[in-house]
């Protein structure tokens, strides 16, 4: 199909979504346990991204360069071929949508390996690509684990495998990739900064904390768990974030009201509260939650809820501070200066995200350009509009999702040579 075509089915598959949107995002609550207030918020990023990318499927293009004597040369920006997509079990819509959007776009086929743990919203959007027009084959689901993962990234007819993950099983991804000289965008894990100073407007900069870290039960992987805040208003933040966390109303995800709902499943709310017995070992104070939330309706008195949690007394060298605990957990640490803080939060073998509260403009851009990592925020956090390039650094992975950088990584460029003139033969 010509871009302008893709454009079309894509536009198309984007409508479609929008329109279901209500029954979209009342299945991945099912499947994820996010509250239907975030599932509809998820679903209205995965449309803008298709629809971004319909629009950018049409402008594909290469360049013309002229060379001596009348010679030129010109570009091709031609597919790749087959990409593998495999997801994480946070966004799992979402997520196919980022991958798939600009992989179509840019003419390619995509072979999708949803998490095991979140299989069923990613077989709707086959089904509405099919409806749109996409051609039969074009997107494909299959189901599994890890060893459903590995079989498709060591295929030798795919060309491409982007990954969304942990950190260990990228590295298997990319060793995989590398046997097969295959292209890679690596979408891992983080543990990343937030930093709060004095002056900045403390209602945004609380709700801001907020944002970062208690989104999808605080499983995501770019959120500001590390809140350094600036030791003046260290009380007073603190306070504040504290009385609002308690505010958040858990339960059941289906309900209009609720902001918090289950974590993904039994294991992982172990080791998030696992995580939360370390830290207090280690001399942190649970200033809120960590503990189990029982709804009272006795249909979900087994689900995976938990209250989120704020963890005072934080040092850097606590497990609560340095590793990834994906789940509803915000670290707050005091600093004094701002050379100090930088040091201290780029002091981590993450680099996924960043984000700074203050309302010296100067030191915003000063702090973001000194933060090593891909996705910095100034005065917002977790938002994502879908122009906006987003990865990490560092161990949090490479290659981009979103915006016009995402084509690099779906594309390759073909450069055609042409000769206006006689050969001139060396020999
Ligand atoms: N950077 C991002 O955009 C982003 C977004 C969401 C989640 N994450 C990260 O994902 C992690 C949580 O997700 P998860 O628990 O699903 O991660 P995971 O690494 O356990 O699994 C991710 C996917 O990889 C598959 N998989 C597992 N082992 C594999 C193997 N050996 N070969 C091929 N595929 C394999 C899984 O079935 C799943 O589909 C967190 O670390 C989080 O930070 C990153
Ligand atoms: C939409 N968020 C909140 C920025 C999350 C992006 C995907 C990371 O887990």
């Amino acid at each position: 199909m010509s871009g302008m075509e893709r454009c079309r089915v894509m536009l198309e598959a984007a409508r479609i979504i929008r329109e279901q949107r209500e029954e979209i995002a009342t299945m991945e609550t099912i499947n994820n346990g996010k509250s239907i207030f975030e599932a509809r918020v998820d679903i209205d990023i995965s449309w803008q991204c298709l629809e971004y990318y319909a629009g950018l499927a049409g402008s594909l293009a290469g360049e013309h360069i002229q060379l001596p004597g009348g010679s030129f040369g010109y570009t091709r920006r031609e597919p790749l071929g087959v990409c593998v997509g495999i997801g994480a079990w946070n966004y799992p819509f979402q997520i196919a949508c980022w991958k798939s959007g600009p992989a179509l776009a840019c003419g390619n086929a995509m072979v999708y390996k949803p998490s095991p743990f979140t299989p069923i919203s990613v077989v709707r959007l086959a089904e509405i690509f099919t409806e749109a027009g996409v051609p039969k084959g074009l997107f494909n689901v299959v189901q599994g684990g890890a060893a459903t993962g590995q079989l498709l990234c060591q295929h030798p007819d795919v060309a491409k495998i982007s990954f969304t993950g942990s950190v260990p099983t990228g590295m298997k991804i990319m060793e995989m990739a590398a046997k097969g000289i295959k292209p890679v965008t690596l979408e891992l894990g983080g543990k990343s900064p937030l930093i709060i100073f004095s002056d900045a407007d403390l209602e945004n900069a609380v709700k801001g904390a907020l944002m970062a870290n208690f989104l999808t039960q605080g499983e995501v992987c770019c959120n500001g768990t590390r809140v350094f805040v600036e030791r003046k208003i260290l009380d007073t933040f603190t306070k504040e974030v504290v009385k609002r966390t308690q505010k958040i109303k858990i339960g059941d995800p289906l309900l209009e009201d609720t902001r918090m709902g289950a974590l993904i499943n039994r294991p992982h709310l172990n080791r998030v509260q696992g995580f939360i017995k370390q830290a207090k070992e280690q001399g942190a104070e649970v200033l809120c939650g960590g503990d189990l939330y029982v709804p009272d309706d006795p249909k979900l008195k087994n689900g995976y809820y938990m209250r989120p949690c704020v963890l005072g007394n934080c040092k850097d060298d606590m497990t609560c501070v340095k590793e990834e605990i994906f789940g509803p957990v915000m670290a707050i640490l005091p600093f004094d200066t701002e050379e100090e803080v930088l040091e201290r939060a780029n002091a981590t073998k993450f680099g996924l995200a960043g984000g700074v509260f203050t309302r010296d403009i100067q030191k915003a851009h000063r702090v973001v350009a000194a933060l090593k990592a891909g996705m910095c925020f100034i005065n917002n956090y977790n938002v994502s509009p879908v122009e906006l390039p987003f990865g990490g650094y560092k161990s949090s992975g490479f290659g981009r999702e979103n915006g016009r950088a995402a084509i690099e990584y779906y594309s390759q460029l073909k450069t055609v040579c042409v000769e206006m003139g006689d050969v001139e033969s060396a020999f």
